[in-house]
C-alpha cells in the first residue's frame, strides 16, 4: 500500500512549522507498505520519512520512537526521529499520531546474497545487545496473544485443511510458550519484522534497518526466525538457502553467541515466526481496510513455509 490518509503539501504547510525543518517543499506517497500511511517529505533541511499511524496510538508509540532513538545512539543504523521545537517525538495530523524520521540512503536488496544475508545478521546481534537497556517494556502486539484472538477471525474463511493446519499449530505455540525451554530464551526489545523490504544496502553496505513499528519485547530467536524465513529462502518454494542460513546466522554468533536452550527452540521459532505472517496476511486479505493504494501481501506464501518448517529439520544455529 499505503496512503491510507491522503495529505497534501498545503496541509502541512502551517503544522511542519513545529519541527526545526524549515519549509516543506514537497510531499510524495510511497506506495510499498501496508500498515502506515508513508510520505517522502522534503524541507529547505533535507530529507526525510514522514508517517501517519494508521493503528498505533500516541500511548503506544513512544515505544518505538524512544527505541530508535536509543539504538541510534548506540550506533545501530536506523532512522532519527526528528523531534518537535517543543522535544516531542510525536505530533497529531489530521486526527492521528504523525512522525518525521530521518530518510534512509540507498534501496532495499530484494535479491539478497550470503554477504547481504552477512550484514544482516551481524547488526540485528547488535541491535538486541543494545536494546539490552532500553528501559521501556511493550509486549510484542503481533505475539501470541494476538494469534489467539485473530484465529478465529480468519478460520471461517479457511479450507478444511488449511484450518486443520491453523488450528494445529497454535495448539502446538501455545504448548510451546509454557515450555521450560522457552523460558530460558533471551527477550528484550526485537524488530520483528525485518524483511527485505525493511532493510536499506548501499550495494553491499548495509545502511540501515527501518520500519520499527511491529516492535516489541519478545524472544530475540523469534526475531532471528523471522528475518531468515524472509531473507534466507528461495521464493518460490518457502525452502531454506543453506548458503545465505549460515552466512546470516554465523554473522549474527559471532557478535553475540546463540546458547543451546535457542538450538533447541529453533525449529518450533522457525515455525512461530511463519505462523505470524500466514495469520497478518490472511487477516489483512479477508479483512481489507480502506485505502487509496492497497496490494494485499500473499497468505500462501507463509503457509507454505509453515508447512515446510514442520516437514524439514532446522538447520544448526550455530
Ligand atoms: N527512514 C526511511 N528511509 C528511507 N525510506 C523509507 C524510510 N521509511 C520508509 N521508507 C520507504 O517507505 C516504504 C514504506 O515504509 P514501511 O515502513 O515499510 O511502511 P509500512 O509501515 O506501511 O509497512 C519503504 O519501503 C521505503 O521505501
Ligand atoms: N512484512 C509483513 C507485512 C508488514 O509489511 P511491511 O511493509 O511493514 O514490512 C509481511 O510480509 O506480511
Amino acid at each position: 500500500m499505503a496512503v491510507f490518509t491522503p495529505v497534501t503539501l498545503d496541509d502541512i504547510g502551517q503544522w511542519i512549522q513545529q519541527f526545526p525543518l524549515g519549509k516543506a517543499l514537497a510531499l510524495k506517497g510511497i506506495a510499498s507498505g501496508i500498515e502506515n500511511s508513508n510520505f517522502f517529505l522534503t524541507t529547505e533541511r533535507g530529507e526525510y520519512v514522514l508517517t501517519i499511524f494508521e493503528n498505533l496510538s500516541f500511548e503506544q508509540l513512544p515505544f518505538y520512537l524512544r527505541l530508535m532513538d536509543h539504538l541510534a545512539a548506540r550506533g545501530v543504523l536506523v532512522p532519527a526521529p526528528v523531534a518537535t521545537n517543543a522535544g516531542e517525538l510525536l505530533a497529531e495530523l489530521h486526527g492521528k499520531p504523525a512522525a518525521i524520521v530521518s530518510k534512509l540512503e540507498g534501496r532495499s536488496q530484494l535479491d539478497p546474497q550470503p554477504v547481504h544475508c552477512a550484514a544482516v545478521g551481524a547488526m540485528l546481534a547488535r541491535m538486541h545487545l543494545a536494546g539490552q537497556d532500553y528501559p521501556l517494556q511493550q509486549p510484542n502486539l503481533r505475539g501470541l496473544a494476538w494469534w489467539n484472538d485473530t484465529t478465529p477471525l480468519v478460520l471461517p474463511y479457511l479450507s478444511d485443511d488449511n484450518a486443520h493446519l491453523l488450528r494445529a499449530e497454535m495448539h502446538f505455540q501455545q504448548a510451546y510458550a509454557c515450555s521450560d525451554t522457552y523460558n530460558q530464551l533471551q527477550q528484550g526489545p526485537v524488530h520483528a519484522d525485518l524483511f527485505r523490504n525493511n532493510v536499506m544496502f548501499d550495494g553491499e553496505r548495509l545502511t540501515g534497518f527501518f520500519d520499527f513499528y511491529f516492535a516489541g519485547c519478545d524472544t530475540w530467536l523469534f526475531d532471528v526466525a523471522v528475518t531468515v524465513n524472509d531473507w534466507c529462502i528461495d521464493l518460490d518454494t518457502g525452502v531454506l538457502d543453506q548458503a545465505r542460513v549460515r552466512a546470516m546466522l554465523d554473522a549474527y554468533h559471532a557478535v553475540r553467541p546463540f546458547t543451546a536452550a535457542e538450538q533447541s527452540a529453533w525449529q518450533p521459532m522457525l515455525r512461530a515466526a511463519a505462523l505470524r505472517f500466514w495469520l497478518s496476511r490472511l487477516y489483512d486479505f479477508h479483512q481489507p481496510r480502506e485505502a487509496e493504494m492497497l496490494t494485499p501481501h500473499d497468505p500462501t506464501h507463509f503457509e507454505r513455509i509453515l508447512r515446510e518448517r514442520i516437514a524439514t529439520p532446522a538447520p544448526d544455529l550455530y
